[in-house]
């Protein structure tokens, strides 16, 4: 009867299809009756190794043991190894489901220096979440349309053109302006310009009904992207000289020693250094954006966990 049984299930597909979580090893244990023939339990007991950069497939060691109606005792009748897809977009459904309960409405607003990836790990959250984003002023949602400021634009200028005719406290000026009124709203996720956290008033607006969260990227990561796609809307590195990659890390490095411990002030940090090692990944560089909206999550619930769930005033 147990091998006939057995046939008939198709345990890859079964571990494939399981929810494995985000743990970086671990195990699992799921059980399916079969109807047909004798009632049969099977028991399958997975356990999963460490995930690596050249492998994004989890080699899965899996024990199938099998009671039925008629005899309680189980035994095994399996034992083997299959290769399960690490699907993250499911993890990152999974885990925005097991966080939304904390999160109750707060908005979640990234910081980070330029390049650190607010924009593009912001729009993974704020559609997982289903929350409206806004790059830094102008959000999906038409109620908060009018804003009007968003990261490349300033009333129809981009910022580098602001910065030049205005100034950079005018430009400051304004950033706090949006905080401000973004501040009243629940449900967004905002992706802030990489200054936002140097005026005080500011982290007072973002942590109004939000969660400040700080993507922590090594600063050589950083200047690799800017140096991928230029530095013409940055205005803040046309000070330095040099190739892209040297202007790049020139001015990150004197401004995060500037910022650094502003940024240190978020309720959540996102260390890629620490989520590379975590995973087994060599490079930072090999880390998906989704894999870092997945910490993100994971810290967010860390942070809520511990303050006791809904403290933030006023929800
Ligand atoms: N995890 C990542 N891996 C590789 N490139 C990334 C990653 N996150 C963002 N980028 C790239 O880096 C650049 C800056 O990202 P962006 O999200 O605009 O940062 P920010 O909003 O913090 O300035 C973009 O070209 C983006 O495609
Ligand atoms: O670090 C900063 O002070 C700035 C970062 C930029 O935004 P990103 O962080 O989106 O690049 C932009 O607001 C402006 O160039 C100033």
């Amino acid at each position: 009867m147990e091998a006939g049984v057995a046939c008939k299930l198709n345990y890859p597909t079964w571990i494939e299809s399981e929810r494995f979580g985000r743990n970086s090893t671990g195990s699992l244990r799921f059980s399916r009756i079969a109807k047909q023939e004798h009632k049969a339990r099977l028991v399958v007991s997975a356990h999963f190794p460490v995930l690596t950069s050249s492998n994004r497939f989890r080699s899965v060691s899996f024990e199938v043991s099998c009671s039925s109606s008629k005899n309680f005792s189980a035994s095994t009748i399996e034992t083997g190894s299959v290769h399960a897809p690490y699907d993250e977009a499911l993890v990152l459904k999974n885990k925005s489901l097991e966080v939304e309960p904390y999160l109750n409405g707060h908005s979640i607003y990234l910081v980070g220096l330029m390049g650190s990836g607010k924009t593009t790990v912001g729009k993974i959250l704020s559609n997982v979440l289903s929350y409206s984003f806004c790059d830094r002023g102008k959000c999906t949602s038409e109620s908060i349309k009018e804003f009007g400021l968003n990261k490349k634009e300033v009333n129809g200028m981009s910022v580098a053109e602001v910065f030049k005719l205005h100034g950079e406290r005018f430009f400051r000026k304004k950033e706090t302006e949006v905080l401000q009124r973004l501040s009243s709203k629940k449900q967004l996720v905002v992706s802030t310009g990489g200054g936002a956290v140097v005026w005080d008033v500011n982290w007072d607006y973002m942590q109004k009904k939000g969660v400040v969260v700080w993507l922590d990227v090594p600063l050589e990561a950083l200047a690799q992207r800017i140096a991928a796609v230029g530095t013409h809307s940055r205005p803040l590195l046309h000070y330095e000289h040099g190739d892209p990659y040297t202007k790049a890390l020139k001015r990150l490095s004197y401004l995060l020693e500037l910022r650094g411990k502003n940024y240190a002030k978020a309720n959540a940090r996102v260390s890629l250094k620490e989520i590379a090692g975590k995973l087994g990944y060599r490079d930072v560089s090999d880390l998906t954006p989704t894999e870092i909206a997945i910490e993100a999550l994971q810290q967010i619930e860390g942070y809520l966990k511990e303050e006791g769930g809904m403290v933030i005033a006023g929800l």
